[in-house]
């Protein structure tokens, strides 16, 4: 029997209940939770309405999988045979992509991420004299915490006056330049991120982040496609490096490839949600034997959690569901599906950052029995993966298959 495995985060869909919230101003912050009350309140009707519908996340246990997490009543759903549902809670200090799966691929973060201080100016004045050195104008904009979309139209017209890249961070550990693709030039930006990244990661800054963006003061600025994360590399040999070293294929989906440095990466394909959940399907059909394939679906968190867009969340959640239907009914014999996420985003919390929450960790193998995985560490995922290909695992997990 070949033996293949998907693993498929869903990028800040979290589901509440993490023990530790409190300690990063998250208590009672739940992404899945607050958005399925919000739609059965009437409170997410644009483009949608009614209840929020994911009748295949259901069939894989989410309504167990949010009740175990965050207290709440198990939804009534008919579970798929094979279906293993549960939740899982992080360790790592950092409620961030890179620590989320960095932990998910059996690594967790040792240590502390720097995070930039919410103050204005946020960045010491070296970091602030190297960028715009580097960048070649007298100055940069910006200088603060802020939500990307919001600090463009702010500051979109000044860069365009002054040339000066708009520099601004999170409560992530993030260093990011928003510039004008054709005024400042793209490729200059991203060779201006390049140049700082090692800068940064040797701060442990986790990654510096270019943010164009095009348009005008009159038709406003939108981001574009080409954003790029320069990410400090994962501490430790993490899943990726395991499979590949026992000589399977890891095919990336998605952001995988930046996350991970393209360590332990055979292939990468990128492109928005729609696209990559095709590739996901087409990846069902085609991936080979003892492969892993591993997606990243990032639109969850960067158009909807960010912007706090409840309705938008909800149709994200509705559309990818369907999609994960045709890939669970693709499945064959012999494959594991997993589906999970690294932190929540919480579209009803007060500001624009992720939440600390524990994640549904949902998973498929056809014709092999399935049940609860209660709560689980995010490193279980990777040695889950593991022992289902048969690979060897290092740190600290523990398969629950
Ligand atoms: O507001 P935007 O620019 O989307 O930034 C968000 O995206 C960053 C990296 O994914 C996060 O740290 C968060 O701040
Ligand atoms: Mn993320
Ligand atoms: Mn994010």
């Amino acid at each position: 029997m070949t033996r293949r495995a998907f693993l498929v985060v869903l990028d800040s869909v979290g589901c509440g209940g993490a023990p530790d919230a409190a300690a990063f101003g998250d208590a009672g912050a739940n992404t899945l939770g607050h958005i399925v009350q919000a739609c059965a309140a009437g409170r997410a009707e644009h483009g949608r309405s009614g209840p929020l519908r994911t009748p295949v996340l259901d069939s894989l246990g989410l309504r167990g999988a949010m009740a175990l997490a965050a207290e709440g009543t198990p939804g009534g759903a008919v579970l798929r045979d094979g279906a293993l549902w549960g939740c899982a809670q992080e360790v790592s200090r950092g409620k961030d992509t890179p620590s989320g799966h960095w932990e998910l691929a059996g690594v967790p973060v040792p240590w502390e991420w720097h995070y930039f201080p919410r103050a204005v100016p946020a960045f010491d004045a070296e970091l602030t004299a190297l960028t715009a050195r580097l960048a070649g104008t007298d100055g940069i904009l910006g200088n603060c915490h802020a939500s990307g979309t919001e600090i463009i139209s702010r500051l979109g017209a000044e860069h365009l006056r002054s040339g000066w890249p708009i520099c601004y961070t999170s409560s992530d550990s993030v260093f990011q330049i928003a510039a004008h693709e054709d005024a400042f030039g793209l490729d200059r930006l991203h060779r201006l991120c390049a140049a700082l990244a090692p800068v940064l990661h040797d701060r442990k800054v986790g990654r510096v982040i270019a943010r164009p963006f095009r348009g005008d003061v009159a038709g406003g600025f939108t981001r574009t496609g080409n954003r790029h994360d320069y990410a400090i590399a994962p501490p430790a040999p993490t899943l990726c490096d395991w499979v590949q070293r026992a000589g399977r294929r890891v095919d990336a989906i998605g952001k995988i490839g930046d996350i991970f440095s393209g360590q332990g990466i055979d292939s990468v394909v990128t492109g928005g949600d729609a696209a990559l959940m095709d590739a996901l399907k087409a990846a069902v059909v085609a991936a080979p034997d003892g492969g892993l394939t591993f997606v990243n679906l990032v639109e969850f968190d960067s158009l909807y959690g960010h912007r706090r867009d409840v309705a938008g969340y909800a149709r994200a959640l509705e559309s990818a569901d369907a999609g994960l239907g045709r890939v669970a009914d693709t499945l064959r014999p012999g494959d594991l599906l997993l589906v999970t996420a690294d932190h929540g985003n919480d579209p009803t919390w007060p500001g624009t950052d992720h939440t600390r929450e524990r994640v549904p960790v949902l998973g498929l193998r056809p014709g092999v029995q399935g049940g609860p995985l209660g709560v689980r560490a995010f490193v279980d995922v990777a040695a889950s993966v593991a022992a289902h290909l048969g690979v060897p695992a290092q740190g600290p997990g523990r398969s629950f298959l």
